[in-house]
C-alpha cells in the first residue's frame, strides 16, 4: 500500500505538488495520470525518499521510505531507465545492486531470464536500445522481490511486442498482490493497463477511482438509436427536451440513458434496430477532467 497525506513539494516559488492525498492499494494495477508537468515524477521521488517534501508525508506500508529497514526489498521503482554505469555489463549491474542491498547474487540472473535479456546479459549497458535498457531498469526494480512497484513511463521506448509484455508483465505483479504505481501519458495503452487510477493536474488531485468509473463519469451520457420512425422518436424526444443529433441514420440522444429511451420508445409505440449507450475513451475523459490544470497550453 502508498499512500500519501498532504503532500507538497515546493521548486521556489512553484508548487509541484500541492496537498496531495491519495492511496494505491495492492492487488490492482493503479496508472497515474497528469499533463507535462503534473507533478508525477516529483510525487514518485517524495514517495521513495529521493526528494523531502515541504508538507504533508507519504508512507509505504505504513512508513517513510527512509525508514524501511530493507528499501530494495520493500519497493522497486524504476525512474529513469538510462540510470546504469554504461560501462558496465546488464548482470554486472544487477550483481551490484543486488550486493549493495543485502540480496543474493543469484537473483541477478533470475531477473534477467523475467525480462528476456539472458542472452545479453554479459552486454554493455551503454550500448543497449531505449526499449533494452527499459527492460533492464524492470529488471532492477524487482530485483529484491518487493511487494511495491513503482515506474515512470516503463513503455516509453518500447514497440508493440515490449509494450504488449510489460502490460501483461504489471498484470501479473498485481495478481501476486502487490502494489503496482505506473506513470504514463499514453492514455490509449493506460486504459488498457490500469484497473485504478489517480489523475493529478498542477499537482492537485483531479480523481482517484476505477478506470471504468473514471470515463464513464467524464464521458457524456450519449445513446445512439436507430429507428424506421425517426421523425417520430425526434418528436417524442423534444417533447422530453432532451437534446439529440442525427449520426447518418441514427440519433446520438444525450441527457437521457438507454433504459429510460427504450421505455419512452415503446411507450410510443416506435420500433428500434438499435439501442446502445456510447462509451467514451480514456482520451476524452482525460482532456475534459484535466483541460483547466494543463500548464503549457498550444494556442
Ligand atoms: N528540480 C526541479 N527544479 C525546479 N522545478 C522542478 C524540478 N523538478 C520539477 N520541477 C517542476 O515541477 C513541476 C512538476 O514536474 P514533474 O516532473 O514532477 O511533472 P510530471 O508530471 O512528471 O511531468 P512529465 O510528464 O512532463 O514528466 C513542473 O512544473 C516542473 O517544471
Amino acid at each position: 500500500m502508498i499512500e500519501t497525506t498532504g503532500l507538497t513539494k515546493r521548486y521556489g516559488s512553484k508548487k509541484a505538488v500541492d496537498d496531495l492525498s491519495f492511496t494505491v492499494r495492492p492487488g490492482r494495477v493503479t496508472g497515474f495520470l497528469g499533463p507535462n508537468g503534473a507533478g508525477k515524477s516529483t510525487t514518485m521521488r517524495v514517495i521513495l525518499g529521493l526528494d523531502r517534501p515541504d508538507g504533508g508525508h507519504a508512507l509505504v506500508n505504513g512508513r517513510p521510505y527512509r525508514e524501511l529497514k530493507n528499501p530494495l526489498r520493500t519497493v522497486g521503482a524504476l525512474l529513469d531507465a538510462r540510470w546504469v554505469h554504461p560501462q558496465r555489463s546488464a548482470k554486472a549491474h544487477l550483481e551490484w545492486l543486488a550486493a549493495a542491498n543485502g540480496i543474493p547474487r543469484r537473483r541477478a540472473a533470475e531477473v534477467l531470464e523475467t525480462v528476456g535479456l539472458t542472452d545479453v546479459a554479459g552486454k554493455r549497458a551503454g550500448g543497449f536500445s531505449l526499449g533494452m535498457s527499459q527492460r533492464l531498469g524492470i529488471a532492477s526494480a524487482i530485483l529484491g522481490d518487493p511487494e511495491i512497484l513503482l515506474f515512470d513511463e516503463p513503455v516509453n521506448g518500447l514497440d508493440p511486442e515490449g509494450v504488449l509484455w510489460v502490460r501483461k508483465f504489471l498484470h501479473r505483479l498485481a495478481d501476486d498482490g502487490r502494489t503496482v504505481l505506473v506513470s504514463s501519458h499514453l492514455l490509449a495503452e493506460m486504459a488498457l493497463t490500469a484497473q485504478d487510477l489517480v489523475v493529478i493536474g498542477r499537482g492537485k488531485l483531479i480523481a482517484q477511482c476505477g478506470t471504468d468509473e473514471f470515463i464513464a463519469r467524464a464521458a457524456d451520457n450519449v445513446v445512439r438509436v436507430r429507428t424506421p420512425r425517426t421523425d417520430l422518436l425526434g418528436a417524442v424526444l423534444g417533447r422530453e427536451r432532451a437534446l439529440y443529433s442525427r449520426d447518418g441514420d441514427a440519433l446520438l440522444v444525450s441527457g437521457m440513458d438507454s433504459a429510460r429511451l427504450g421505455e419512452l420508445a415503446f411507450d410510443n409505440g416506435i420500433p428500434l434496430h438499435e439501442l446502445s449507450p456510447q462509451r467514451g475513451s480514456l482520451e476524452e475523459a482525460f482532456l475534459r477532467l484535466t483541460g483547466d490544470s494543463v500548464e503549457y497550453q498550444a494556442a
